[in-house]
């Protein structure tokens, strides 16, 4: 250790040098300056260089000599502030603590020692066969071994050793001694095989047959044993496991040195030392976990970025080598954790929600597992959700899962869109609200409707909860949708959940991409607290298809593999891929596994879980029972077509219908709040100004100046419409019609 590693606190601050040894290293401190430079003019002790120097102390103009290190008498911190900081363990490992893993490790166990018993159930006929053919070997063995114990052949050679040396006295009390052996054995013997050995095999003949089967059966597999070769097992393996060598410390620091980090190359070897394990290397989950100092200046990411090459360091696949941070301590400690199984081909458990479950979109709901095995959940209220990834490797299964356990809360109002139109998520056409397959114009701008749609009820969102905070402060107490009020149904806060899968398809469209870009952005930040959920998946994370207010504003991120540091960055955020955060680390072969940010305090790695189309199929069932059970089955699900071009096409006749006959001018605000209180499934989010472009094409002017009431009693101009314009677009519609 050199001198200068302890780095502890004056004791007793008074800066005097109370332990001061002749060779102390001092760093120079900018009030010694003008000394120093005096003392090296002059020749003096002290050099004025901003290196570590040694000899003596630096004089202090007022306090006197002030030390780098202090001495040793200087303690750290308290006991008490140690205890404070020390990290618990767990009392109950993790497979305990959690009833999930527990339920999954007494059916894992259950299935593994049925699977057994079936195994050598059935193969019983051939072991006994084995057996009986052993049982001739099995009969001599015993036959002779007995027969060596009764004569003490094992005392032979010693009778021959002493007959060759002409040893007499030895001989004979040798032979003495056998006499004597084998008279008292033949004693006991001899009964056994003249008298027990034919009153068995007289009173087994008087058994019934099949007790006389079942014994002689016994005798000839005991037989058998008897008979066994060591290398001919009777017995197969049921099961074949693998061998997962221990991980040990010279494992770990081999394999650091195999990375070629010079920092680390040079602690390594005779010098040593610079490598530490904080905590011995332990088992965690299905797998070894070493907690790493990395020598100084040596981070995570630099490990991190390395994985391949540690994998093969470690001699074990890249899928069961994870390298990761840890967020509680400096940036040098690494946690390795080292599987015994390819994270990739590792069974997964059962989605919890795949056969039974309702869902709380303001809870955790299942998403997947981490590395470990441990489960991995995601609470969706108050967050938005971006997905990225290169084609192919489980984005569209990993936005499905997420769907599928929102659409098992059924207050949440799902809006669905699938812009490949492959129809990887037309299972959940059966509870959404809004739903569209395809690339086409047509979708992307029943996409961008239904955006338009969500950010006007923004407004109308917010407007209820600052109305229901000056009523009643408690109800709101965050300013925020709550549990209880999303359960209301008449205040409309409940969550509303927008999926685009393939997104770069809407954003980057020519004619509608900006102002879906625009529209995204201003949900994603205004949205979370009035239970808006966008979740975007895309398979082109660049900055045409994602816009940047998109990207910078999402709250969480799950990145699948990626081809480089862009497109991480573009979906996991900026510096990620600088922190060691690399989802261009995975391989083609790690379907559905991907970094998840911003869910816990640390990155995670997550596997989604599995859930195929028809498993979907089934669990949107259930959903839609719920539903219909809850009476919140709407729009699309009902078969009702809620996009822009029926609502345009019958708006002027509704306004016509809504309007009474003597409402001759009319305000353009007046008549949005009845129009959308009348028909909720479809006006439901419309304001003045969407009622004011909805009308725009029907050739309804709506900026003219109405004269009118306002809440206050008080008469004012506002703007607004003329019921003769409709009337006048209703018959000229009619007239059209009625021409064919
Ligand atoms: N969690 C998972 N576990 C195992 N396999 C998975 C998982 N998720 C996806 N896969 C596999 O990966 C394949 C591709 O998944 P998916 O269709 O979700 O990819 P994608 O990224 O959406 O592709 P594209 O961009 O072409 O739509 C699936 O057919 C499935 O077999």
């Amino acid at each position: 250790m050199t001198e200068h590693q302890n780095h502890t606190p004056d004791p007793d601050g008074d800066g005097r040098d109370e332990n001061a040894t002749e060779d102390a290293r001092v760093y120079e401190f900018p009030n010694n300056k003008a000394d120093s430079a005096e003392d090296t003019a002059t020749g003096g002790d002290v050099e004025t260089t901003s290196e570590v120097i040694e000899g003596e102390l630096v004089d202090d103009e007022d306090d006197g000599p002030q030390r780098v290190d202090q001495p040793d008498t200087a303690k750290g911190p308290s006991w008490w502030e140690r205890l404070n900081r020390a990290e618990r363990r767990e009392v109950l490992p993790p497979w305990l603590a959690s009833k999930a893993q527990l339920a999954e490790a007494a059916k894992w166990t259950a299935a593994h020692y049925s699977h057994a018993a079936g195994y050598h159930a059935l193969r019983c006929p051939i072991y006994a066969t084995k057996l009986a053919g052993q049982a001739p070997r099995g009969t001599a063995r015993i036959v002779s071994g007995t027969a060596r114990w009764v004569f003490d052949a094992e005392g032979q050679p010693l009778r021959a050793a002493a007959a060759r040396r002409e040893d007499a006295a030895e001989y004979l009390r040798l032979t003495y001694q056998r006499d004597a052996r084998v008279r008292t054995r033949l004693a006991m013997t001899a009964p056994v095989l003249l008298i027990g050995l034919p009153l068995t095999v007289f009173f087994a003949t008087g058994l019934p047959s099949l007790a006389t089967w079942v014994l002689t059966a016994g005798l000839v597999l005991a037989m058998g044993a008897a008979g066994r070769v060591r290398d001919k097992p009777i017995t197969g393996r049921a099961v074949v496991s693998t061998q997962v060598a221990k991980l040990t410390s010279d494992i770990v620091e081999r394999a650091l040195a195999s990375l070629g980090i010079a920092e680390i190359n040079k602690v390594m070897g005779s010098r040593g030392g610079g490598i530490a394990f904080p905590k011995p290397i332990t088992r965690d989950g299905p797998g070894w976990r070493a907690d790493i100092d990395l020598p100084h200046g040596v981070t995570v990411p630099d490990i991190v970025e390395r994985r391949e090459k540690l994998a093969s360091g470690l001699r074990r696949p890249l899928g069961c080598v994870w390298p990761e941070s840890d967020g509680t301590e400096h940036a040098g400690r690494l946690v390795l954790w080292v599987g015994d199984q390819d994270m990739a081909q590792a069974k997964q458990p059962t989605w919890p929600l795949l056969k039974k479950g309702e869902a709380d979109l303001f809870q955790p709901m299942p998403f997947g597992t981490d590395q470990r095995g441990r489960p991995v959940s995601i609470t969706l209220m108050y967050a938005n959700l971006l997905i990225g990834a290169m084609p192919g490797v489980g984005k569209t299964f990993a936005l499905r899962v997420l769907l599928l356990a929102a659409a098992l809360d059924a207050r949440a109002e799902m809006r669905v869109f699938e812009l490949k139109g492959t129809g990887d998520l037309e299972s959940l056409e059966k509870v959404a609200h809004h739903y569209g397959s395809g690339p086409d114009d047509g979708t992307v701008e029943a996409t961008l409707d239904s955006l338009r749609e969500i950010y006007a009820d923004l407004e109308k969102r917010a407007a209820t909860i600052t109305k229901l905070a000056k009523q009643d402060k408690t109800l709101v107490p965050e300013n925020k949708v709550t549990p209880h009020l999303a359960g209301r149904t008449d205040l409309g806060l409940h969550p509303l959940v927008v999926a685009v899968d393939e997104c770069q398809e809407l954003f980057s469209h020519p004619e509608f991409g900006k102002e879906a870009g625009e529209l995204a952005t201003a949900i994603i930040k205004r949205g979370r607290a009035l239970g808006v959920i966008l979740i975007l998946a895309t398979q082109r994370p660049d900055k045409d298809s994602l816009p940047t207010g998109v990207s910078a504003n999402v709250g969480i991120r799950f990145c699948l593999r990626v081809m480089g540091q862009m497109e991480n960055d573009m979906v996991l955020g900026t510096s990620m891929y600088k922190n060691g955060v690399r989802a261009s680390t995975f391989t083609a072969k790690d379907k559905g596994i991907g970094y998840l940010v911003g869910n816990a305090d640390d990155p995670q790695i997550a596997r989604s879980a599995y859930v195929d189309n028809p498993a979907a199929d089934r669990i949107t069932d259930r959903a839609r029972a719920l539903r219909e059970a809850a009476g919140t089955l709407s729009g699309h699900a009902l078969g009702r077509d809620t996009t822009r071009e029926r609502k345009a096409d019958t708006l002027p006749e509704d306004l016509l219908a809504l309007l009474g006959p003597d409402e001759d001018k009319v305000w353009t605000e007046v008549v949005a709040t009845r129009l959308a209180a009348t028909w909720p499934e479809a006006y439901g989010s419309y304001t003045a100004d969407q009622l004011s472009t909805a009308l725009k094409p029907h050739g309804v002017k709506t900026n003219r100046q109405v004269w009118g009431t306002d809440e206050h009693g008080e008469g004012r101009n506002r703007r607004g419409f003329h019921r003769a314009d409709l009337a006048q677009v209703v018959a000229e519609r009619n007239r059209k019609r009625d021409a064919g």
